[in-house]
């Protein structure tokens, strides 16, 4: 089985997630999509990040409905801050008879090259990659790359700091979460403060 590894804080996971996971698992060659809340991504500052489990709880909400997608809490009992180099080596560790690729937008592909390891990472599994609106340009070294493989994902403009705002702002911002996860942020005043 061919399992996409759909890397994120997810703080929220919003309606743009959801798209490219479920257009990954309905139209390339995954089987299935897993969402990984990563609880700390070396690149990022701790700021304004919901606990790890409310944010997994929100992204469990989000894929119940969806037989192909399913959430990982993996990284939470891993080393912080979370290289993806090594969560890939314990998943696949863990589960040997699944093949595991990368998902990512063209924004990540862009900078991927000051991931740890990422040869290593290029060496093992192949990356999915959807179009996102950034400027600058992907390294040559990626472009016609062989493990490399680009989909024609829809391009959705909403980013989780936008809604992390918008809420603080008092804006509706149900639109942009699925009907449930909206439900249950709003119950549990998320982001409000
Ligand atoms: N609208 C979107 N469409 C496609 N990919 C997205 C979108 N928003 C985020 N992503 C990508 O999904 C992954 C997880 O996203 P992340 O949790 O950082 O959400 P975000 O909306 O970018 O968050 P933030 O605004 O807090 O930086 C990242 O690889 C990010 O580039
Ligand atoms: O391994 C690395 O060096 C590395 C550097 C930057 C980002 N990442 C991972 O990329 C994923 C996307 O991050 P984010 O916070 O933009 O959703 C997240 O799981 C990070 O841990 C990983």
């Amino acid at each position: 089985m061919k399992v996409g590894l759909y890397f994120g804080s997810f703080n929220p996971i919003h309606v743009g997630h959801l798209i490219i996971a479920n257009h990954m698992a309905e139209y390339s060659d995954l089987d299935e999509v897993w969402f990984v809340v990563t609880p700390q991504n070396p690149h990022k500052k701790k700021g304004s990040l919901l606990d790890d489990h409310h944010r997994y709880e929100l992204v469990y909400i989000a894929v119940d409905d969806y037989s192909k997608l399913r959430p990982s809490d993996i990284e939470f009992k891993l080393p912080q801050p979370n290289y993806t180099v090594h969560t890939l080596a314990h998943i696949s560790e863990k589960h040997p008879n699944k093949e595991f690729c990368l998902i990512m937008g063209e924004d990540n592909l862009k900078s991927f090259h000051k991931w740890k390891n990422y040869e290593t990472i290029l060496e093992h599994h192949d990356i999915y990659v959807y179009p996102r609106i950034v400027g600058g340009k992907v390294k040559n070294q990626f472009r016609d790359h062989p493990k490399i493989h680009r989909v024609d994902a829809p391009i959705i403009q909403i980013s989780a700091t936008l809604i992390r705002d918008g809420i603080k702002e008092n804006k509706n911002v149900a639109p942009m979460l699925p009907e449930k996860v909206w439900k249950y942020m709003d119950e549990m005043n998320f982001y409000r403060k």
